[in-house]
């Protein structure tokens, strides 16, 4: 058996080839950009007015000489204008201004007589309410670097600069086998010896909320015919295979040897933690396959904790669960030297572990907002500090 350190570890070291797609702008939310962007133009493309009011060429005296307004540009006028010296042009927000002009009064802060226009402002300075051109972004400059995390910001930015498709790494596709004989569906009658069957909805979801929506399930008898069969399906279907039950030492728990049979290699079985002990981990080829503890709690916990930073690397992010120090505001006893991962809430700065921490259970999990990492001691004071990961309820 392996520690959890190691297992990481062996996690962090694996290389897999990413795949990337063009992906259109207002569809990339949560993507990872797999190239630079360049900007194809200046943004703002011409000198613009971000005030209503009046637009001129500046000069100090400006405030003692009424200026003749002779034209008027509202947002989207096409027209290239020009304007002679000591006139001025009537102008709204986002409007271009004309050739020659430089600055832009806000109408409350001038009066007009007629066509007259006289500027109080005794604050204005040349180049004052106006947007240069290029100052957003200049024609050729990197706009994004390959990494970034594309959000409702980044996908704004990029159509204000004009893009409307990007590279960017996609999303795998993966699979999750549910094996156990003893599984009904939810809905149906559960007949002696039955359970309804938990994890194939509750990882399909973690996975959604994480941007993966190419998610296939199939199910698998408890046979190593059928194991091997669905498996080696899965693989060919799918860039990560995940497997929940089968994993442990019991007669009918053929995922390992299914996997050996499929040509998987086993980079570690068994770890150890709770929940999760049986935890296996192997790969074919560019291929991450998990074999996650059948208890629905133990699937959970091995998701957040290994395949969820497998995940996001796939998809072109380097990132780990969110990860912080607590006080207890409980104490609490170990029984062995296992790491444990134990679901707590987190508030006000304080971490709680809840009662119910079995992992048949998921109870206690549905109101978790983090697992809390107890490591070798046996036993953990009221506000003694432990690190905690906090479960990524919002995506
Ligand atoms: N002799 C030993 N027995 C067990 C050990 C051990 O070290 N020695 N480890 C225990 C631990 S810890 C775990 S975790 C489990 C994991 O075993 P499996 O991966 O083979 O899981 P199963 O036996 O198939 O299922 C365990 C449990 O979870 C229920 N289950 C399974 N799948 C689902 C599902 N999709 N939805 C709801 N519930 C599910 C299943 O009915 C079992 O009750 O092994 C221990 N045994
Ligand atoms: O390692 Mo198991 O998940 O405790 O029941």
């Amino acid at each position: 058996m392996i520690t959890v350190t190691e297992a990481k570890e062996i996690i962090q070291k694996q290389v897999f080839n990413e795949k990337i797609v063009k992906t259109a702008v207002f569809e990339a939310v949560n993507k990872v950009l797999a190239e630079d962007v360049y900007a194809m133009v200046d943004i703002p493309a011409f000198n613009q007015s971000s005030m209503d009011g009046y637009a001129f060429a500046f000069n100090e005296g400006i405030r003692n000489q009424p200026l003749k307004v002779v034209e008027e540009v509202p947002a989207g006028k096409q027209e290239h204008l020009r304007i002679e010296d000591g006139t001025a042009a009537r102008i709204f927000t986002g409007a271009a201004l004309p050739q020659d002009t430089d600055t832009v009064v806000m109408q409350e802060l001038a009066t007009l007589n007629g066509v007259e226009l006289t500027v109080l402002d005794k604050n204005l300075v040349k180049g004052q309410n106006v947007r240069v051109r290029g100052a957003e972004i200049a024609e050729g400059e990197l706009a994004l670097r390959k990494g970034s995390y594309l959000s409702p910001a980044t996908i704004g930015f990029l159509s204000a600069i004009g893009i409307v498709e990007v590279t960017t790494f996609a999303s795998p596709v993966v699979s999750i086998i549910i094996t156990g004989d003893e599984l009904q569906m939810p809905g149906e009658k559960l007949l002696h010896g039955q359970v309804y069957e938990a994890s194939s909805s509750m990882l399909r979801a973690a996975l959604f909320q994480m941007g993966v929506r190419d998610v296939i399930i199939y199910y698998a008898k408890d046979t190593l015919a059928d194991t091997t069969m669905v498996l080696d399906k899965a693989l060919a279907s799918s860039d990560l295979v995940l497997l929940t039950g089968g994993v442990s030492v019991g007669d009918y728990d053929f995922v390992v040897k299914a996997a050996e049979l499929c040509g998987i290699e086993q980079l570690f079985h068994r770890l150890k933690q709770r929940p999760g002990k049986p935890l296996f981990f192997g790969r074919k080829g560019d291929k991450p396959v998990f074999g996650l503890p059948g208890n629905p709690s133990s699937v959970l916990t091995c998701f957040y904790e290994y395949v969820w930073t497998v995940l996001r690397r796939l998809a072109g992010q380097e990132d780990k669960l969110r990860c912080l120090k607590a006080p207890l505001s409980n104490s609490y006893t170990k029984t062995n030297q296992l790491t444990h991962f134990l679901k707590g809430i987190y508030k006000s700065g304080k971490v709680d572990i809840l009662a119910g921490q079995e992992s048949f259970r998921l109870r206690s999990f549905a109101e978790a907002n983090c697992l809390v990492v107890l490591g070798e001691m046996k036993s953990y004071e009221r506000d003694e500090l432990v690190e905690i990961h906090l479960i990524p309820l919002y995506g």
